[in-house]
């Protein structure tokens, strides 16, 4: 194998496991890890726990491209991915996916805890199996019930440190769980002529833009509410409420602005947006459980 053949593997190793979408779950799981106790958590736990998560959750990636690979040939922003380029053969996938997934799974088993296990292991089939295969074909609900599985990882990591799903953690999977939609539906809306193409059912396939684009700012709204339950509850304080507030009327600006500006280029800053939103908001979780403002 030349060098360079060696380097077009290993970035196509890469690409299947969704890297970018994978590196900020993992933040999420790191920040739960974080919060879960005053101080610094034990470092076995963190280390393992985190190449755990991210290894279950690139396995999850991987079985994703395997899945959808037919659909993904005829999508545009889909076609060039390892599988329908033809770079990896399906087998070669399917090994990836596995090795990874029980390295993952013996990581956790034995260096973290059991619980921290079999609870990434259901995310990991939510996604790979329960969302890719059923829900997404199957209702334009499919990334509500399936953005579960996106929002588990900092129960997750709270769980790889404590070894217990806290109700604090839950709070953290609520905001990722009512950020989904938002976030999936504001690209679906650009991409909406692919999804038709291939007879995926999402929202703005089935119920048009314009519904979608009201469920986007209802979901907006929601998420700036549920965002304020960690100040509410004592989980968090001002620092984080300051960011969390700005950060939720900014979401709802861009929804109401995809309400004014039907273009594709509105949607997709929207969705560029969500990302920003979503990396902000646990940055500001971090530094508030670190610098806490005793001014509440
Ligand atoms: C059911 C749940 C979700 C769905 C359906 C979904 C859908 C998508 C899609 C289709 C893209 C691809 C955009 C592209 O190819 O340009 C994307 C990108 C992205 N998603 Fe999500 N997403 C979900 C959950 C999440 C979660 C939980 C996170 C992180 C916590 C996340 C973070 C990202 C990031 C960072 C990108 C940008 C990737 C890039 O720039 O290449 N997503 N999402
Ligand atoms: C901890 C653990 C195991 C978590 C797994 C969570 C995980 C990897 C979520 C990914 C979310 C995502 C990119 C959904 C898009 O899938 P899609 O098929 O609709 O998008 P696509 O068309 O870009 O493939």
């Amino acid at each position: 194998m030349t060098n360079s053949t060696a380097t077009l593997t290993w970035q196509n190793y890469l690409e299947l496991c969704k890297p970018k979408v994978v590196a900020l779950i993992v933040f999420t799981a790191i920040v739960g890890m974080l919060l879960a106790v005053p101080g610094m958590p034990p470092m076995d736990n963190f280390i393992y726990g985190t190449l755990g998560i991210a290894l279950a959750a690139s396995s999850a990636a991987a079985i994703n491209h395997y899945i959808d690979h037919k659909a993904d040939a005829e999508m545009v922003r889909t076609q060039n991915r390892p599988l329908p380029k033809g770079h990896l053969s399906a087998r070669n996938v399917l090994i990836f996916a596995g090795t990874i997934g029980l390295i993952s799974m013996l990581l956790l088993i034995f260096l973290v805890n059991p619980l921290t296990a079999v609870l990434t292991f259901l995310s990991l089939i939510g996604y790979a199996i329960i969302y890719t295969v059923y829900l997404k074909r199957m209702t334009p609900q499919n990334i509500v019930i399936g953005g579960a599985a996106g929002a588990a990882p900092p129960v997750l990591g709270w769980c790889a440190i404590t070894g217990e799903v806290h109700p604090h953690a839950l709070l953290l999977f609520l905001i990722i769980f009512v950020w989904t939609p938002p976030h999936f539906w504001a690209l679906a809306i650009a991409r909406r002529e692919e999804y038709a193409k291939v007879e995926i059912p999402m929202l703005p396939v089935t119920h048009g833009s314009e519904f979608t684009r009201l469920h986007i700012l209802l979901y907006t709204v929601l998420l700036l509410i549920v965002t304020l339950l960690p100040y509410l509850t004592g989980m968090s304080g001002l620092i984080y409420l300051f960011t969390a507030i700005p950060l939720g009327i900014g979401f709802i600006y861009f929804a109401l602005l995809m309400r004014r500006h039907k273009d594709n280029k509105t949607a997709m800053r929207t969705f560029g947006y969500s990302i920003l939103y979503l990396m902000i908001i646990f940055a500001a979780l971090l530094i508030d459980h670190y610098i806490p403002l005793s001014l509440s």
